[in-house]
């Protein structure tokens, strides 16, 4: 099963090694953050501070990186493998096809429970005081205390039966209220939308699940079809329904072991300055001063000493983050399975950390490839035209094309075949007519449009490897020596001293 819990997945990392637990006080202010992006950056020990400076009564105690590249090199996504119950070498490859695994089972529905862990303690109206909590300043630039980097936001459709879970952040900004990003095309955008044309007037009801089970947070974070309730497709990947209790305040329903619960109703009218943020890109531009929509908060449950679990996004070349490891991983594989259910010759799809998943690479079936007697300008603007009209390749800009004699997750691999076969102009393909991906910097802040546009696919592969031929021999120690030359020299490098 995997971990049910933030509880059991901070177990599974302590028996790893790959815990910190603080007790020494640190201050939410700047200093937790501080840490948290230091340890993705030296691939430190996920770090669990037990004493917050300011938390009490049990809210809260902070779990940073539960996202971020392990610290023994030797398994370096075993985080993400613990999530999902994976051994502990799994490959990132093992981590999409675990989360690609339902695609083909029923939805499974989850079961309403009468009580649960995270309602251990209940806080209602008036005794509702967000400022009171030790919410962490990220960056210095932010413009608020972000507490919802990594909680589940809930929100159901006004008339259809769908219930969206996915990870939108949110800064406190009142003892009640909090103001969030709500971006199109996300699905909360689009559940927003449907609200206001329902034209009901009511404001949104809806709750964020604060350190819900790890699984149930990569689903939110996955850009799954619309109309799929993400519970319904944990429930199968899981193969057992998740179990959900009833909100205070609402009828919202939230995974009954989530560490702290917020609950209320998102305004269709009242809008605050949200961000700047620290964003999935590395940067936190201090002109963001766009307007998002007010969350109120009617009541906060929570578990005894409960952990919120935070992302501090940033560069990730230095060390990636849960915006890397978990968007980019998981957009990954709904862009494989849009390119298969497509009929392409794609193996697998991986947006490198090292381009802040902006970029992917696509790795073709070279034998296949040749049996459709296509070429570059068919086969890349085909691939182009599905990626970047699709919700799943919203945050891609560049789609490298490559064979399947490249991994598309070592980005030296990747980096040689569009260095040397990708000839500038002619094996580009743009595309300007597509949605963009409003947060990339060269289009928040650059010089072209900033809603479309500013996509390309870079086609990597030489016209040989169009007819299945691949007329040269690799010149590195795996490809360029016969096996026996390669033993030789294996069994001989001790002996040498190298
Ligand atoms: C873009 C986002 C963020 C940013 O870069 O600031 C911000 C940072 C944090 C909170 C750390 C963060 C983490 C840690 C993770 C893992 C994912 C996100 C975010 N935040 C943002 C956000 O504020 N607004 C947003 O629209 N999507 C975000 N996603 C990505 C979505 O969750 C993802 O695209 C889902 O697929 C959406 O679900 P569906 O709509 O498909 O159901
Ligand atoms: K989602
Ligand atoms: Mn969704």
């Amino acid at each position: 099963m995997p971990s049910e819990s933030i509880m059991r997945f901070v177990e599974a990392l302590r028996r790893d090694g790959d815990l910190a637990s603080i007790d020494a006080e640190v201050d939410p202010h700047l200093e937790v953050a501080a840490i948290i992006r230091r340890v993705y950056e030296q691939r430190a020990k996920a770090p669990l501070f037990n004493n917050v400076k300011g938390a009490r009564n049990g809210l809260y105690r902070i779990l940073g990186a539960p996202g971020g590249l392990s610290s023994d090199p030797k398994f370096p996504y075993r985080r993400l493998a613990r999530q999902l119950a994976l051994p502990g070498d799994a490959t990132l490859g093992d981590v999409i096809d675990k989360m690609l695994s339902a695609k083909k089972s029923q939805p499974l529905p989850p079961v309403h429970v009468a009580t649960g862990p995270c309602k251990e303690n209940i806080i209602l109206g008036n005794d509702v005081d967000l400022t009171k909590l030790p919410n962490p300043l990220l960056n210095r630039a932010d413009g608020g205390d972000y507490i919802q980097t990594l909680g589940i936001n809930i929100v159901q459709h006004p008339t259809q039966d769908w219930t969206n879970w996915s990870i939108a952040r949110a800064m406190v900004t009142d003892k009640n209220k909090m103001v969030g990003l709500i971006m199109k095309p996300q699905h909360i955008a689009r559940l927003f939308d449907a609200w206001k044309k329902s034209g009901s007037g009511r404001d949104i009801p809806y709750a964020i699940a604060l350190g819900a089970p790890p699984i149930a947070t990569m689903a939110a974070s996955m850009p799954l079809p619309a109309g799929v309730s993400e519970a319904e497709y944990v429930g199968a990947l899981c193969g057992s329904p998740l179990e959900l209790v009833k909100c205070e305040t609402n009828d919202m329903y939230v995974p009954a072991n989530s560490e702290i619960v917020l609950e209320g109703t998102i305004s269709i009218s009242e809008t605050a300055k949200e961000g700047p943020f620290g964003e999935m890109h590395g940067y936190s531009f201090l002109d963001e001063n766009s307007q998002q929509p007010i969350y109120n908060v009617t009541a906060i449950t929570h578990r005894n000493d409960a952990i919120l679990p935070v992302c501090v996004p940033g560069r990730s070349s230095l060390g990636p983050d849960e915006t890397h490891t978990m968007i980019g991983t998981l957009a990954s594989a709904e862009m494989r399975q849009l390119l298969q259910d497509a009929g392409l010759p794609v193996t697998q799809v991986f947006t490198p950390y090292e381009t802040q998943v902006i970029w992917a690479a696509v790795q073709v079936d070279r034998k296949r490839l040749a049996e459709m007697g296509t070429n570059a300008q068919e086969l890349c603007n085909k691939i182009g035209s599905l990626v970047f009209r699709h919700k799943a390749g919203m945050q891609v800009h560049r789609l490298l094309v490559v064979g399947d004699d490249i991994d598309p997750f070592d980005f030296n691999d990747v980096t040689w075949a569009y260095a040397t076969r990708c000839r500038p102009y002619l094996d580009e393909f743009h595309f300007e007519d597509v949605p963009a991906y409003p947060l990339v910097p060269y289009m928040s802040h650059g010089t072209g449009t900033k809603l479309t546009g500013g996509k390309v696919v870079a086609n990597c592969l030489l016209p040989a490897e169009y007819k299945g031929q691949q007329e040269w021999v690799t010149c590195d120690f795996e490809n360029g020596y016969p096996e026996e030359i390669k033993k030789k020299v294996l069994s001989r490098w001790a002996d040498f001293g190298l």
